[in-house]
């Protein structure tokens, strides 16, 4: 049965790397007979300019009729003072996200060993470093209420947001944690700030509680801040780490550098039913759009994330993660990634190489 894709380019570099990621896609499609249909809607600040809303209903309702979604990323200065706060391209992200339920933000570390010179860190910090961010996606404070900006009485403004998750928010991505840590090297690290912030004391304390149905797996606890200084002090001592959404966005961008680039790094949105939404890590990098400049290896990465995971095609999977690497083989590098002795290579050239190397 034919299995529909949206593909929500977005702003920025968006649309230039999820173009080479639809090609991809395309080539997968034909290669593996998968039986996909491709629509396209606009989300962020093309539907902002467009519809005058960064999620139109239309696009919400394709996202919610589609069997797995593909996202660039949205965002830019054209819009970043628009007055009206609900009129912001991230506006259109975050609304997917609550309104589809992808509570669960999977955002693998992998370093590719062909990039281990890429890394800002020491080869031998990075080498070999396999990790994967458990990241709350629905919750927390990106989206607690109340929130504002209010006067108080003697007539000074005040920012305000609210950090809050239930129990049940907690234990939901809990589980996909301890599964995910249970495939993997049974290791789970729990990040919070249970010394200042009572809504992470109740996240530990669910933690331990989950711990109870999952003996096989190790569960540790760190505090923010250690976690931030043990991701670039020693990262591979990680298997897999749970935390909340803004942790969880902070962390991650660092967990990507260890890859050698923001440029690197997939990831999976996923529902209770593990429907999900696919998008690389990064922004829309306005300071380089339009440039050929982007690295799309991210969003082909999360094209592949988007095959296992939604649609039932793991070995088409397989055989794009086998393609970028045999690309990195070849010594072709975007600028993001580039080093000495490498062949430097637009964005649109880079999604060549992966192509020809599918194609074999
Ligand atoms: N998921 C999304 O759609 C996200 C959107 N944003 C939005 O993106 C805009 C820019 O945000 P920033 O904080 O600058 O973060 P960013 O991730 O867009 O860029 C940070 C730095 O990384 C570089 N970079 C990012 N992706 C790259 C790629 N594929 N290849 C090569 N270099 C890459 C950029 O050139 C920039 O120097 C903002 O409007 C922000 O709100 C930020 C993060 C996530
Ligand atoms: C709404 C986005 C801008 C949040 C973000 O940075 C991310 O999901 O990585
Ligand atoms: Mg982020």
């Amino acid at each position: 049965m034919a299995k529909n894709v949206l593909i929500l380019p977005g702003d920025g570099i968006g649309p230039e790397i999820v173009a080479q990621a639809k090609r991809v896609l395309t080539l997968v499609n034909d290669q593996f007979s998968l039986d996909l249909t491709f629509n396209e809607a606009l989300v962020g600040g093309a539907a902002i300019d467009n519809d005058g809303v960064p999620l139109p209903e239309a696009t919400l309702e394709a996202a919610k009729a589609a069997d797995a979604i593909l996202l660039g990323a949205v965002g830019g200065p054209k819009w970043d003072t628009n007055p009206d706060f609900q009129i912001r391209p991230e506006k259109g992200l975050l609304g997917i996200r609550s309104n589809l339920g992808l509570f669960g933000n999977l955002r693998p570390a992998i370093l590719y060993p062909q990039l281990a010179h890429a890394s800002t860190l020491k080869p031998e910090v990075v080498s070999g470093l396999d990790i994967l961010i458990v990241r709350e996606l629905t919750g927390g404070i990106y989206f607690g209420q109340p929130r504002g900006v209010r006067e108080k009485e003697c007539g000074i403004r005040e920012g305000y947001n609210t950090y809050v998750y239930d129990e049940n928010e907690i234990r939901r991505i809990g589980r996909v944690a301890f599964e995910a840590a249970r495939a993997r090297n049974k290791k789970l690290c729990s990040v919070d700030k249970a010394n200042v912030l009572e809504v992470t004391v109740l996240w530990r304390e669910i933690m331990e509680e989950l711990a109870k149905d999952y003996p096989d797996v190790e569960l540790s606890h760190m505090y923010v801040d250690n976690a931030a200084m043990q991701l670039v002090r020693a990262p591979k001592q990680f298997d897999v780490m749970v935390t909340g959404n803004m942790f969880g966005d902070i962390l991650s961008d660092a967990a990507a550098m260890l890859t050698g680039s923001i440029g690197m790094l997939p990831s999976a949105s996923l529902d209770v039913d593990g429907k999900g939404m696919y998008e690389p890590c990064h922004g829309s990098a306005p300071d380089i759009a339009g440039q050929g400049k982007a690295n799309p290896l991210a969003t082909i990465l999360s094209a592949a994330m988007m095959l296992r995971y939604s649609l039932d095609a793991g070995e088409a999977a397989d055989k794009i993660e086998a393609a970028v690497s045999q690309v990195l083989d070849q010594n072709l590098r975007t600028a993001d990634i580039m080093s000495e002795g490498m062949q430097e290579v637009s964005t649109s050239e880079m999604g060549d190489a992966v192509v020809a190397a599918l194609k074999g």
